[in-house]
C-alpha cells in the first residue's frame, strides 16, 4: 500500500506541498525526475485515500476492464436473443420470452400486491445503494446474509416469490413509511401507494438478486423500493419496462425507499447500454414524475402543519417548487414565497401565496435579530442584506415584504425601496448562502404552468464553497480568472466590458509608469553626464554641451508634454476617471511613446521597474487595437490584464468539474460525484474592512484559499498611514488575521503559492533573506538532499548538481514558514499548492487540490492523522542541511 501511495499522491497534485505533522519537513509532490506538463494532466484523478480503501486486487481487475460486457439487444426490439457472457456457464438469455415480461403491471404486480404486515423500519439502514449501478459496501446489512434468501429484521406475515427471481419478496401493504406506527397513513395519502421492505437475496455477497451470479463488482442496477440489484443480463427481466422507473416487476407501485430519492433520475451507465437514448429519458422522466414515487405528503410539515396529498401536488407543481425536498419539516412564509427548514435561515424563494401549511411563526427560521419581515424575526445574513440593500433596520422594525423584494414598515402605505434593486444585492446573497427570486418568479406571484410537473425538481446539487483571497497583487483575480476559462464557466457581458475597460485603462498606467520611471533614469543620467563633463573639464578644454543635455531617455518636446500630463494624471490617482473616454484619441500616442527609443530603453530595465508587471508589453505592443471601439479582449487578454473589476470588490463563480476522461474506466464509486457545485468566491483584502470585520460573511466558506505570491519577499506596499511594508509580511499578517479570526477557526485552508515562474528568475539574483522572515534561509544543501534527486517543476532553470534548483528550496521555506505559522495557532493541516504562471491550467492542479482538501474527511476522517509516504526534501527549521 505504501508503494501504491507513493505512485498515487502526485496525481492528486503534482505540485502540491503535503502537510506534514512535523515542523521540520515540507512534502511536496512533484514526481521525481519530472519535467513534462502537469502530472495531472496524464493521469487519472484518482482520490488517493479511497483507492487506498479498495483491496489491491480489485484495482488491478478494474484496470484491466474488467467491466467490459457483451453487446445485448436493444430495449425496443423485444426478440429473444441469446448472448453468452464470457465468464457463465450456465443459460445466459438476455432477451423476453414473452410479451407479459414486457408488461409487468398485467401480470407480476397483481399477483405479489396482496398481504399486510407491519414494518420495523430498515429505511435508515440501506445505505449500500445509493450509487446506481453499485458494489456491495463492505457495512452493507446484507453481510450477514446466508445462502437462503430471507428477511432481515423484520416479521412477515406474507411471504411471496418472485416468480422470476430467487429473492424473497414481503409484502407488508399500506404501513407507514419510516416504520413508525405501522397505520395507514391516513386519507391525504393516495391509498394504492404502498410500502415495501428490502428484498434478500439468496446468493453469496454482491450476486445478482436473480440469477445469483456475479460478485463484489459485478456491475448492477438497484429497485429504488426493495433494493434488490440485477446484473445486466437479468435487469430488464426483473424490471420489466419500468413505467415508474427502476423499479421490480413486483414493486410497482409501491413507494421508493426514501433513502434512494436522491438518485431519482438519475440514470446509470448500464441502463445507458441496455436501451436507447430516448427510452432511458422516458424512465427517469417516469420515476421523477408518478405519483407512486412522491414523498409522502404527511411526512412534510409546513410550519408545523402536515400536508395532505393535494398540497403537495400544490407546491410541487408551482412556478417555483422546493429543490430537492425530503420529508422534513420547513417553515413557508407565503407573503413573500422565502422557505427555509424549521430553525434554519432560507434556503430558496418558491412561488408565493401557495394555500399551504399553518401560521408562520415568529421564530420559525431561528433568527435571533431584532428586525422582523413578515412576521418572523430574520436571521443575522439577511438583516446584513438587508443592510447591504439600505433598508433601515436600527431599533426594531417590522416589515411587509412582497415576493418582488418590495418592502414597507408594518402599519404604513407606501413602499419604502426594492431589496433587489440594489446592485450586488444578488451577489452579496449568494455569498452568504441566501436565496434569490428564480428567474421564473413573476413579479406578482401569479402561477404559471401550474399544471405541469417541472422536470428539474431534483435533488439540489451539493455545494462546496471556497474563500479565494490573498494579499494585494498576490493573484487572486488570475486564479479567478483561470478558473472560469478552465472550468467554462462564461464570463458575463458586464465582466467582458469591465475587462476591457481594465486593458484599456491599463494601457496608459503601463506608458504612465514608464515615463515616470524615463524622468529619473534621465535625471540619474544627465548627472552622471555632468559628473562626466565636470572630470572632462578639470582633465582638459574639451566639452560638448549638446551631449550633456541629451541621454538616450531623453525625448522630443512634442512628446514631452504628453508625458508630462500623464504623469501628473497618474500621481493624482485620477487616470481611471479620465479614461477610457480618452482611450482612442490618445492610443496613438501611446504607440508612438511605446515605440520612442527612450521607453524602450527605460523598459529595458524593467526589473527595476517594481511597479510594472510583466504583461505590460504583451498589451503595449497593440495600444492601437486594443484602443478600438469593437476590441473584444481574447481568453489571453483576460488573463494577463490584472483584476477583475475596476471596483475590485468581490466576484463569484459556480461550476461543475468536467468528467475527465481518465475517470472514465473507474467505478462509479470511486469517480467524482459531477453533479457537486464548487463555488469560488473571490475577495480583495481591501474589501476586507479594518481589523477583516466583514469575514463573518464568509462563515460557511468549506476551504479558504489563500494566495501569497512568492515573489513579494523584497516588494514593498504602502499602507494607508503611508507607512512602506515589506509585501510578504503583509501576506503574513493578513493571512495570521484570517486562520485567527473566529469564523474560521474549523475551516480547511490551502496555501496557493503564485508566481513561481518569476520566482525561478528573481531568488537568483536577490536574496529570500531580504525579507526579514526569511532571515535564516540558508539553501545549504545536505547530504540526503543531494542523493535525493527532486528536480521536477517546470522550472527552465537547469540544475547542475542533484539538488533542488534554488526556487523550489524557496518555495519549500517559503511553504515551510507559512506552515509553522499555523500549527502555532491550530493543530489542523495547511495544505499547500503552486501555480507557476498564467496559463489556466497552471491553476488546475490549484483548483483540484482544493476540491480533494474540501472532500478529503468525507472519504476518509482519520486522515489527519496520516503522514504522507510521498518522497521528501527536507529542509530544517533553521534552513540549513538535516
Ligand atoms: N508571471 C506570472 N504572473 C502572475 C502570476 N499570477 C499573477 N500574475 C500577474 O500578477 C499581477 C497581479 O495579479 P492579480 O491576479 O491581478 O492579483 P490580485 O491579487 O487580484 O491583485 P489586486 O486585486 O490588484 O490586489 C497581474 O499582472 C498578473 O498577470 C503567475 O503565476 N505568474
Ligand atoms: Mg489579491
Amino acid at each position: 500500500m505504501a508503494l501504491l501511495l507513493k505512485k498515487l499522491r502526485p496525481v492528486v497534485s503534482s505540485s502540491s506541498v503535503h502537510d506534514d505533522s512535523s515542523d521540520y519537513s515540507v512534502e511536496y509532490s512533484f514526481a521525481e525526475e519530472y519535467k513534462g506538463p502537469p502530472l495531472s494532466h496524464s493521469i487519472p484523478q484518482v482520490h488517493p485515500f479511497k483507492l487506498d480503501q479498495i483491496p489491491i486486487a480489485n484495482i488491478a481487475s478494474f484496470r484491466h476492464g474488467h467491466f467490459s460486457v457483451p453487446v445485448i439487444q436493444p430495449f425496443s426490439k423485444k426478440t429473444n436473443t441469446t448472448l453468452s457472457v464470457h465468464d457463465d456457464k450456465q443459460q445466459h438469455n438476455t432477451g423476453f420470452h414473452d410479451e407479459n415480461e414486457m408488461n409487468p403491471i398485467s401480470t407480476n404486480s397483481n399477483t405479489t400486491e396482496s398481504g399486510s404486515g407491519s414494518g420495523s423500519g430498515s429505511s435508515s439502514l440501506s445505505v449500500s445503494c445509493e450509487i446506481f449501478p453499485c458494489r456491495e459496501e463492505d457495512n452493507e446489512i446484507e453481510n450477514n446474509i446466508s445462502s437462503s434468501p430471507r428477511h432481515e429484521n423484520r416479521h412477515s406475515i406474507v411471504t411471496f416469490r418472485d416468480p422470476e427471481s430467487n429473492c424473497a419478496i414481503h409484502d407488508e401493504g399500506i404501513v407507514d413509511y419510516e416504520g413508525g406506527s405501522g397505520s395507514n397513513s391516513g386519507s391525504s395519502t393516495p391509498d394504492h401507494v404502498r410500502v415495501k421492505p428490502h428484498a434478500v437475496r439468496n446468493g453469496q455477497k454482491g450476486s445478482c438478486y436473480r440469477c445469483l451470479k456475479g460478485y463484489r463488482l459485478t456491475e448492477r442496477e438497484v429497485c429504488i423500493v426493495c433494493s434488490a440489484k440485477y446484473c445486466r443480463n437479468c435487469v430488464l427481466r426483473a424490471m420489466g419496462s419500468m413505467p415508474q422507473g427502476r423499479k421490480c416487476v413486483t414493486c410497482i407501485g409501491y413507494r421508493i425507499d426514501e433513502n434512494k430519492r436522491k438518485s431519482l433520475g438519475k440514470f446509470s451507465r448500464m441502463l445507458k447500454h441496455l436501451l436507447s437514448s430516448l427510452e432511458v429519458k422516458q424512465i427517469m422522466n417516469a420515476e421523477m414524475v408518478c405519483e407512486a414515487n412522491q414523498i409522502p405528503p404527511e411526512k412534510i410539515l409546513v410550519n408545523a402543519d402536515p400536508l395532505d396529498w393535494d398540497q403537495l401536488m400544490l407546491l410541487l407543481r408551482c412556478a417555483n417548487p422546493p429543490k430537492g425536498l425530503k420529508p422534513g419539516c420547513y417553515w413557508y412564509d407565503r407573503t413573500s414565497g422565502f422557505w427555509g427548514k424549521e430553525g434554519q435561515r432560507p434556503s430558496q424563494i418558491i412561488s408565493p401565496h401557495l394555500d399551504i401549511g399553518g401560521r408562520l411563526l415568529i421564530n420559525a427560521s431561528g433568527g435571533k435579530t431584532n428586525v422582523i419581515v413578515n412576521g418572523r424575526l430574520v436571521s443575522k445574513e439577511e438583516l446584513l442584506i438587508l443592510k447591504w440593500a439600505g433598508v433601515p433596520c436600527e431599533g426594531n422594525p417590522d416589515f411587509w415584504m412582497t415576493a418582488d423584494g418590495s418592502y414597507m414598515e408594518v402599519g404604513q402605505k407606501n413602499i419604502k425601496g426594492r431589496i433587489w434593486d440594489k446592485v450586488g444585492t444578488k451577489l452579496a446573497c449568494a455569498i452568504l448562502s441566501l436565496p434569490v427570486p428564480s428567474n421564473s418568479a413573476t413579479p406578482s406571484g401569479e402561477e404559471e404552468n401550474t399544471n405541469k410537473v417541472r422536470p428539474d425538481n431534483l435533488p439540489m446539487k451539493m455545494l462546496y464553497k471556497f474563500l479565494l483571497v490573498g494579499s494585494v497583487k498576490s493573484g487572486t483575480s488570475t486564479i479567478f480568472k483561470q478558473g472560469k476559462l478552465l472550468y467554462n464557466v462564461p464570463f458575463s457581458e458586464s465582466e467582458h466590458q469591465d475587462i476591457k475597460l481594465v486593458i484599456q485603462t491599463n494601457l496608459f498606467t503601463y506608458i504612465a509608469i514608464l515615463l515616470e520611471e524615463r524622468e529619473n533614469f534621465e535625471e540619474e543620467s544627465l548627472l552622471e553626464n555632468r559628473k562626466r563633463q565636470h572630470l572632462n573639464e578639470s582633465t582638459s578644454s574639451a566639452g560638448n554641451e549638446g551631449e550633456i543635455d541629451t541621454t538616450i531617455y531623453s525625448i522630443s518636446s512634442r512628446l514631452k508634454g504628453l508625458s508630462d500630463w500623464l504623469v501628473k494624471c497618474m500621481v493624482a490617482g485620477n487616470l481611471a476617471a479620465i479614461f477610457p473616454a480618452a482611450t482612442r484619441e490618445y492610443a496613438p500616442l501611446v504607440e508612438e511613446l511605446w515605440k520612442d527609443p527612450a521607453i524602450q530603453a527605460t523598459y529595458n530595465r524593467r526589473n527595476e521597474l517594481k511597479m510594472l508587471p510583466r504583461s505590460a508589453s504583451y498589451f503595449l505592443d497593440r495600444a492601437v487595437e486594443i484602443s478600438k471601439i469593437d476590441y473584444q479582449p481574447s481568453n489571453m487578454d483576460i488573463l494577463y490584464a490584472g483584476g477583475i473589476t475596476l471596483s475590485n470588490s468581490l466576484a463569484s463563480m459556480e461550476f461543475s468539474f468536467p468528467v475527465s476522461r481518465a475517470e472514465d474506466s473507474l467505478d462509479a464509486e470511486f469517480k467524482h460525484d459531477p453533479s457537486l457545485r464548487y463555488q469560488i468566491i473571490r475577495v480583495h483584502p481591501t474589501s476586507l474592512g479594518e481589523n477583516c470585520k466583514w469575514l463573518d460573511m464568509f462563515e460557511d466558506t468549506d476551504t479558504v484559499l489563500f494566495s501569497v505570491a512568492l515573489t513579494d519577499y523584497d516588494e514593498y506596499t504602502i499602507d494607508s498611514n503611508g507607512v512602506a511594508t515589506n509585501k510578504m509580511l503583509a501576506a503574513k499578517n493578513l493571512f495570521e488575521k484570517i486562520i485567527t479570526h473566529k469564523a474560521f477557526n474549523n475551516k480547511k485552508f490551502l496555501l496557493i503559492l503564485t508566481k513561481f515562474d518569476l520566482l525561478e528568475e528573481k531568488v537568483e539574483t536577490i536574496p529570500l533573506t531580504r525579507c526579514e522572515w526569511f532571515s535564516d534561509f540558508n539553501p545549504v544543501i545536505s547530504h540526503n538532499e543531494k542523493t535525493s534527486s527532486s528536480s521536477s517543476s517546470r522550472s527552465s532553470i537547469v540544475n547542475n548538481t542533484n539538488s533542488p534548483p534554488l526556487a523550489q528550496r524557496a518555495f519549500q521555506y517559503i511553504a515551510m514558514k507559512f506552515k509553522r505559522l499555523f500549527r502555532s495557532v491550530t493543530e489542523r493541516k495547511l495544505f499547500v499548492s503552486l501555480v507557476n504562471g498564467l496559463e489556466p491550467d497552471t491553476v488546475d492542479e490549484a483548483v483540484r487540490y482544493a476540491r480533494e482538501v474540501s472532500v478529503w474527511e468525507k472519504w476518509d476522517p482519520s486522515f489527519k492523522n496520516e503522514k504522507s509516504e510521498i518522497t521528501t526534501t527536507t529542509i530544517d527549521p533553521e534552513g540549513s542541511s538535516s
